[in-house]
């Protein structure tokens, strides 16, 4: 028995031991925060805040880089009572993430009106003097931004964008309440319960085994081109949702598709972007694009690709008063997908 229940116990120390590893510690912990409001409620005085002004974030510029500080719930309450702000608001706050160290992650928006004060948007070139930094728009910031600040941004922009959309309950017109973490919103006259929603979108590069296919719509920079996007449809798979849009922009028919990754992407306002790379059919090219949704569409080979890939801005006008061709940056899925089409290319032309 003894015997038993000590392998028994090693075989549970070795389960803890493989299941506490920092990467299920912090799942673990993140759950328990949208769970239990008092875990979560705990976690903010020893938490870290990003703050937002009308869902632009606070940077702070250091060396052709934007940088998002943090600050403490002490220096929040300070900085709040210091503009004649309640401190109850940073109850509209939510989480966003934690470290390894589980110190949990805020973000706070002191721009938008909220139930604990509508003042607030008053002060916001104060704050900035008074946070050493700027509130400044996202999609304009998003590109000088590290990798992991771009994504806790983009993640809490999103999140906050939804619960200053969803503050009413569309059934009974009352007012939903967010939960500590803001993971759910209910609304207390029928207990329904709202998610945080984003919108499934398909961005697909077609090959036609030698060159790939690359778009422009008239809102995008000057030059830049992309690979084709769609939101999906109610009801669509995203194998549908591919087929659909590559017919609808480019009137092509796809013959065969592969998965490559996916991104979350903050705008319009919230996306889960999947990547995939798609073929047509030899022989059945011929682009017929949709102006109501594209400026253009070409074929480009290779070499164009990858001529592009290594261009840096800025990308200015030329003596023939054309702009040069260039790609997405690296932070964009559309990048990491063409990067992937260029390294296959390269490989299946090198010799056996
Ligand atoms: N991260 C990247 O690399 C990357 C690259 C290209 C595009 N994108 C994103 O993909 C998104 C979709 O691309 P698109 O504009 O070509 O899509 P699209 O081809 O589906 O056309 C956009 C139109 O779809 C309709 N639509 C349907 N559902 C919608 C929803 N949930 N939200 C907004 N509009 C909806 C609207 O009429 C809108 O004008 C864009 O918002 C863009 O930001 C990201
Ligand atoms: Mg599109």
């Amino acid at each position: 028995m003894f015997l038993y229940c000590g392998i028994a116990c090693r075989r549970k120390f070795f389960w803890c031991y493989r299941l506490l590893s920092t990467y299920v510690t912090k799942t673990r912990y993140l759950f328990e925060l949208k769970e239990d409001d008092d875990a979560c409620k705990k976690a903010q005085q020893t938490g870290a805040f990003y703050l937002f002004h009308g869902l632009a974030p606070l940077l702070q510029t250091s060396a052709h880089q934007y940088l998002a500080p943090r600050h403490s719930l002490l220096e929040l309450e300070r900085l709040l009572g210091k503009f004649g702000q309640d401190a109850q608001r940073i109850e509209d706050s939510v989480l966003i993430g934690c470290s390894e160290q589980q110190e949990a992650w805020f973000a706070l928006d002191l721009g938008l009106d909220s139930s604990f004060s509508i003042r607030a948007s008053l002060h916001k070139p104060e704050m900035e003097t008074e946070l050493k930094g700027s509130f400044i728009e996202l999609r304009k910031a998003l590109f000088q931004l590290n990798a992991r600040d771009a994504s806790m941004l983009s993640t809490a922009q999103a999140l906050l964008r939804w619960h200053d959309a969803h503050q009413f309950c569309s059934r009974s017109g009352q007012p939903t309440k967010k939960n500590v973490a803001g993971s759910k919103r209910v609304c207390p006259s029928n207990n329904i319960i709202y998610y945080p929603q984003m919108a499934p979108v398909v961005i697909t590069l077609v090959s036609d085994g030698t060159r790939c296919l690359l778009a422009r719509q008239s809102s995008f920079p000057k030059g830049m081109y992309s690979a084709l996007a769609g939101f999906c449809d109610i009801g669509e798979s995203v194998e549908e949702t591919i087929r659909r849009e590559v017919a609808e922009e480019v009137g092509l028919e796809v013959e065969s598709l592969q998965y490559c990754a996916s991104q979350h992407w903050p705008f319009p306002s919230g996306s889960l972007m999947i990547a995939c790379h798609a073929t047509v059919k030899p022989g059945q090219t011929e682009i017929q694009v949709n102006l109501r949704e594209l400026e253009t569409a070409a074929w480009f080979s290779h070499d164009e690709v990858a001529t592009a890939l290594k261009r840096k801005g800025p990308y200015t006008q030329q003596q023939n008063g054309t702009f040069p061709f260039w790609l997405p940056p690296k932070l964009a899925i559309s990048h990491q997908l063409i990067k992937e089409w260029v390294e296959k290319q390269t490989c299946s032309s090198l010799p056996a």
